[in-house]
């Protein structure tokens, strides 16, 4: 298969996405279909979209048909078993042929349990209209747990003759008792009956077809029916009660009590049969049954996970129903299993009641926290803008230009302030702009999780065209998927030359539209304000496209542009409101502070009393001073607001002790088994060109399913930190070829937890990620840098070489460790130490701010300047 064709296809994520679902629901419905998947990437072909897709009607029609029974109340044996892909296992159950083996056990129960036949939702139905809801979970574990313990073939026997159907009852009271063939609607019954009624509660037992022949056999049924009859009617309780003197020594004193006692050692839903046994006394067993009254509420809310019992509390449902249901939607769970939201929005669309999920405002991580706003309560908003591009472009010269040009109408003559952003307007409409320029400052805030942008300026000076900094900041831009508008700048000057810049881009995916692509290009002089209209006017063009929108009657959220601590004023955020209203005496939380907005004024230094979407304003009232791209949110009142601004700061200063969550390599396949990984964000960081474009192309050529290699940056030159932010902003690893990233950049890497790799071999790299994609990486030794020496000094000695003097800069330098020369970030040897010594002693070692000769195995070219980096290889225990 191409890689084409391989992209063309559907994957599971993909799938699961279209139907809003897990991939691991869909993983699971594979599974349970018996069609081959590896993991959420997997390819699904027509074929088994259509089977699950059949699987989905199958269940659906099985609860439609469910409903309309439980509507109309009638006898169990009318509906027939839907297809299903559970319903696939269940014929040889219920075609009640025998089926006597012990190593059948495990299905009987799956059959028990799985088969959406109509027999057991009928059952179901009948013993909820009696008020008596009965519990498969008990009924299956406890045939398990019966299967499990009893050893003796009689036991074995006894059981496996159950599950045959109708008669095949058993011993224990099909055929024992007349009323032991009535319908299961009163073979439900006789189970509350509980130690009055044996002979019903057997025959009910006895009656129930396959399934219920297994549940019959557990503790619950015991109780309710063989239990009692055991202590007090030996002749039919006789099957019983051996059945449950195997199975379960608890169940034979429950049976020797009654049904209190039985509740002393179940759960919640067992207590419900007791209470139906009750109501089940005065009836009798002819009794017509009452009508179910259908309390299934219309919707729910749901505030976050909750176990399978309170999700069962909420939707009116007896927990094995809904556990059932879960079941076949792929999903085993036990009552205290705890369900995700996905999940349980899943199961009450099934049971055909709305979710509304609503999770808690405490929530302490409110920035990740979704609102969804109604369609009809959306209004445009203003779109924000972030110029970057190259040094001395004219970045600020541009912004500058703007602002002075295109002064909010009323707001003419207002002292421009600066708040990190400000509005323009033209033709009616406002424009916000980021004033902080550059893609450093871009993507640092997106590292802190702040979105502010709808769209990037790259400023290219037309008379210097393309530039390093231009490709990084169309790589930033990209990384952070924003549209991108070419401001070509400086076109006042003689030498420029716009269709140069043009022409350059191409090479990065930009295209003209004139020239058949979709990048806008405006030619500018932010110097001579010519051409400014045009810009803002591209920017309205796409904003219009985007449909930037915000609801803006609800309470406020957004980011903290920058902040500080002023002298007269105390703490000042300035902040950019990007949902909601903020509104003076808001209480709100920035990052870990919290406070009341005090004061707020605009970029043009007017007090404002409330700021909509989209715009920046600067506000007093914070305890402390947040950090830039701190998320910022409002709350009901200051109280909350500092439980939650304290909550947030002991969460921060525990992952800040805590792990590391960026993806590296050596826990890349963990990330890729999970499903959280489906691209492997890459930068490439090489000394030449060629070696960038080699790299780049052998690393997109693996194919390993699963995941695949996207390189979001690439260029030749030293690692940055411009590199390492981009990096942590896009969970990326950085790629060093024969480059090295200078010490602040290091330290940047390891503060921000990035996974730096540095070769000096392309097919080691390559293998290196290959092997990590497919988990199989080898992580025995790990490079540690010991230390560095600065070349002070050469020496030309014939028959010896050059003699380094060297400074030793950082940690020590060992006789025996490997070593690598590096000049201006680039790798020029790799190698071993030959000799090293203090004045002319050979020495082991040699520690920071010792002077010392060193001279390098098999290499000479050692210039002044050039640093050593010795380092050692050692052993990691595997993760
Ligand atoms: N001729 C001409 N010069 C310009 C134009 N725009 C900016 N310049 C000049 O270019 C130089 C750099 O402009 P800046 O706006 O500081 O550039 P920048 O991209 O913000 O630079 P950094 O902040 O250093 O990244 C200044 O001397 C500007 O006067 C223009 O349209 N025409």
């Amino acid at each position: 298969m191409s890689k084409q064709e391989k992209q063309d296809k559907l994957r599971v994520y993909e799938y699961a996405k279209s139907l809003n679902m897990s991939s691991k629901e869909i993983i699971t419905i594979l599974k349970r279909l018996n069609i081959p998947v590896n993991n959420h990437m997997s390819v699904m072909e027509n074929d088994t979209v259509g089977r699950v897709e059949q699987f989905f009607k199958d269940i659906k029609s099985n609860a439609a048909a469910k409903r309309e029974n439980s509507g109309r109340n009638d006898s169990p044996a009318k509906s027939p078993a839907p297809a299903s892909a559970g319903g696939s296992q269940t014929p040889k159950a219920s075609s009640g042929e025998p089926s006597g083996h012990r190593g059948d056990h495990g299905r009987q129960v799956q059959s028990s349990t799985n088969a959406p036949v109509k027999n057991q939702n009928q059952q179901e139905k009948q013993v909820s209209m009696n008020n008596k809801p009965k519990t498969n979970q008990n009924n299956t574990n406890g045939s398990t747990a019966v299967q499990e313990r009893s050893s003796r073939p009689t036991g074995g026997n006894h059981q496996n003759s159950r599950p045959q159907g109708q008669g095949g009852g058993n011993s224990s009271g099909a055929n024992r008792s007349p009323q032991g063939n009535r319908g299961p609607g009163q073979g439900g019954q006789p189970r509350n009956d509980g130690g009055q009624r044996q002979g019903q509660g057997q025959g009910g037992g006895g009656n129930r077809g396959p399934q219920q022949q297994n549940r019959s056999f557990t503790p619950s049924n015991n109780n309710n029916g063989g239990g009692n009859s055991g202590g007090q009617r030996q002749g039919q309780g006789q099957g019983q009660g051996q059945g449950q003197r195997r199975g379960n020594n608890n169940n034979n004193n429950n049976g020797g009590r009654n049904q209190r006692g039985f509740d002393d050692n179940r759960n919640g839903a067992n207590f419900r049969n007791n209470r139906g046994g009750k109501g089940g006394r005065g009836r009798g067993p002819q009794q017509p049954p009452r009508e179910k009254i259908d309390n299934t509420p219309k919707k729910i809310i749901v505030r976050g996970t909750m176990t399978v019992g309170e999700t069962a509390k909420l939707l009116h449902k007896d927990a094995s129903e809904v556990i059932k249901k879960l079941i076949l939607l792929g999903v085993m769970a036990t009552i205290n299993q705890e369900l995700d939201i996905d999940t349980i929005l899943l199961l009450a669309g099934d049971f055909g009641v709305e979710v509304e999920v609503k999770i808690p405002v405490e929530d302490d991580r409110f920035e990740t926290m979704e609102e969804v706003d109604d369609e009809a309560d959306l209004k445009d908003r203003p779109p924000v803008v972030t110029i970057m591009g190259h040094v001395d472009h004219g970045k600020t010269t541009l912004l500058d230009a703007i602002r002075s040009t295109n002064v909010t109408g009323g707001e003419a003559g207002g002292i421009t302030q600066h708040i990190g952003a400000y509005q323009v307007e033209i033709n009616n409409k406002k424009i916000t702009f980021l004033d902080t320029p550059g893609h450093e400052a871009f993507t640092a805030m997106r590292a802190r999780g702040a979105q502010l942008t709808d769209i990037t300026i790259i400023v290219v000076a037309a008379d210097d065209g393309v530039m390093p900094q231009t490709v990084e900041a169309v790589n930033h831009a990209k990384a952070a998927g924003l549209p991108i508008i070419v401001a070509v700048n400086k076109i006042d000057k003689p030498d420029a030359n716009p269709d140069k810049v043009k022409q350059e881009l191409t090479e990065y995916e930009l295209v003209p539209e004139e020239w058949g692509g979709d990048t806008i290009f405006v030619n500018v002089s932010a110097k001579q304000k010519l051409g400014l209209e045009g810009l803002l006017e591209m920017i309205l063009l796409v904003a219009e496209v985007n449909e930037y929108k915000a609801n803006p009657d609800k309470r406020a959220r957004g980011a903290v542009i920058e902040a500080e601590l002023d002298k007269s004023r105390g703490p000042v955020a300035r902040v950019l409101v990007q949902h909601g209203t903020l509104k003076v005496g808001d209480a709100f939380v920035a990052g870990n502070c919290f406070g009341r907005v005090r004061a707020m004024v605009n970029d043009r230094g007017r007090r404002l009393k409330e700021a909509g979407p989209s715009t920046p304003v600067e506000i007093t009232g914070l305890n402390e001073v947040p950090q830039a791209g701190d998320p910022f949110m409002v709350f009901e009142d200051e109280r909350k607001a500092r439980s939650i601004a304290d909550k947030r700061a002991i969460t921060q200063r525990q992952s800040d002790l805590g792990s590391n969550t960026r993806v590296t390599l050596d826990d890349l396949f963990r990330h890729i088994k999970e499903g959280e990984i489906k691209d492997l964000n890459v930068i490439i960081k090489a000394d030449v060109q060629g070696s960038v474009e080699a790299l780049k192309g052998a690393l997109e050529k693996i194919e390993v399913e699963g995941v695949r290699v996207k390189i979001i940056h690439s260029g030749a030159g030293a690692i940055t930190e411009s590199d390492i932010i981009l990096a942590a902003a896009s969970n990326a690893i950085v790629i060093g070829f024969n480059v090295r990233p200078d010490n602040q950049t290091k330290a940047t890497a390891e503060q921000e937890k990035v996974d730096i790799r540095l070769h000096r071999v392309i097919y080691n790299a390559i293998e290196e990620i290959e092997q990590a994609m497919k988990g199989m990486l080898d992580p025995v030794y790990k490079e540690t840098v010991i230390g560095h020496a600065e070349v002070r000094n050469t020496f030309k000695i014939s028959k010896v070489g050059t003699i380094a003097g060297c400074m030793v800069t950082s940690g020590k330098i060992t006789r025996s460790a490997e070593m690598r020369l590096v000049r201006d970030g680039i790798v020029v040897y790799e190698g071993k130490i030959d000799s090293l010594k203090r004045f002319k002693d050979d020495a082991k070692e040699v520690a920071q701010g010792y002077e010392c000769g060193i001279t390098l195995d098999n290499y000479n070219d050692l210039k002044e300047g050039d640093v050593i980096e010795a380092f050692i290889m050692e052993t990691v225990e595997p993760k």
